[in-house]
């Protein structure tokens, strides 16, 4: 069984961060494993508090895994502040695992910063040439570049902008868009495009997380990054079509509908 490791918060309402994270990973067959880096106080409505952490439980946990473990794929979402990123960048490059999917995850939908603002140049001078493709969405690609996007051409100049700034590939996802959800890969020389039509739903609390995770589960596995990124599209798209109204808010995906529509349990 391939062994995958996300390195993310905790999200006690179990849409988004390390929940979904492990969620996505079981419902692709591989096993998976956490570092927590921040606890947040969350639901479908808000985030109400967070607690990073420590720089040291941090580092321990990593070497936890990877001095007993060989594994196949990390995946990294909200890393809260500078020495969070550092002490990850510290670990990883002694570790060195070829797999690695960024997430800059910033800000949550419900507009709370989960990334320190001060930790921005940091996420992207440490962690963005380390990954082997970082996954924006449109106002984290907004942030990193100091660009305003709303449209598919200025989408694929941002695209550029993240790669020339260290990103091996960059995905670029247009969830936030008005009409289709399109999401472009750019590998320094070529785009390539995934797109499904819009669902009309509220409920898209963790789908960056999920597509993330997804991404990583499907390298793990051994696909290309082409054809990991379609896989994990089309699970995505399907989580969301099956998403469920699970709080008063924003509710989560449905990580497992496929798995339980073969077994009859839905
Ligand atoms: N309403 C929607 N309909 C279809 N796909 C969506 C929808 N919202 C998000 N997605 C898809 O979910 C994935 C995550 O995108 P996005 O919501 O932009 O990320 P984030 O959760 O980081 O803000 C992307 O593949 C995006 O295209
Ligand atoms: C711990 C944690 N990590 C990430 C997100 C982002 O969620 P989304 O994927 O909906 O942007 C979140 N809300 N909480």
């Amino acid at each position: 069984m391939k062994k995958v490791l996300t390195i993310a918060g905790s999200d006690c309402s179990g849409g988004a961060g390390i929940q979904a994270d492990l969620k996505t990973f079981s419902a692709h067959g591989v096993f998976g494993m956490s570092v927590i880096t921040a606890v947040t106080a969350q639901n479908t409505q808000g985030v109400f508090a967070v607690q990073d952490i420590t720089r040291d439980v941090i580092a321990k946990q990593i070497e936890a895994i990877f001095d007993d473990i060989e594994v196949d794929g990390v995946k990294i979402g909200m890393v809260s502040q500078v020495q969070t990123i550092e002490v990850i960048a510290e670990q990883l490059s002694n570790y060195a695992p070829q797999i690695i999917v960024l997430d800059p995850v910033m800000v949550s939908k419900s507009g709370y910063h989960l990334l320190n603002p001060e930790a921005e140049a940091t996420l992207i001078k440490e962690l963005l040439p380390m990954a082997m493709i970082v996954t924006p969405n449109i106002p984290e690609a907004e942030v990193m570049t100091n660009s305003s996007i709303q449209t598919l051409k200025q989408m694929e100049e941002a695209a550029k902008a993240i790669f020339q700034m260290g990103a091996k590939n960059v995905l670029l996802k247009g969830g936030h868009l008005e009409e289709d959800s399109i999401d472009i890969l750019f590998d320094g020389q070529e785009f390539s495009y995934f797109s499904s039509s819009r669902i009309a739903t509220k409920n898209t609390h963790g789908t960056g997380c999920t597509l993330s995770s997804a991404i990583t589960a499907n390298l793990a596995l051994g696909h290309t990054l082409n054809k990991a990124v379609s896989l994990a599209k089309e699970y995505i798209t399907i989580a969301i079509q099956n998403s469920l109204s699970i709080g008063k808010g924003v509710g989560p995906t449905h990580h497992f509908y496929t798995l339980y529509k073969k077994a009859g349990l839905i």
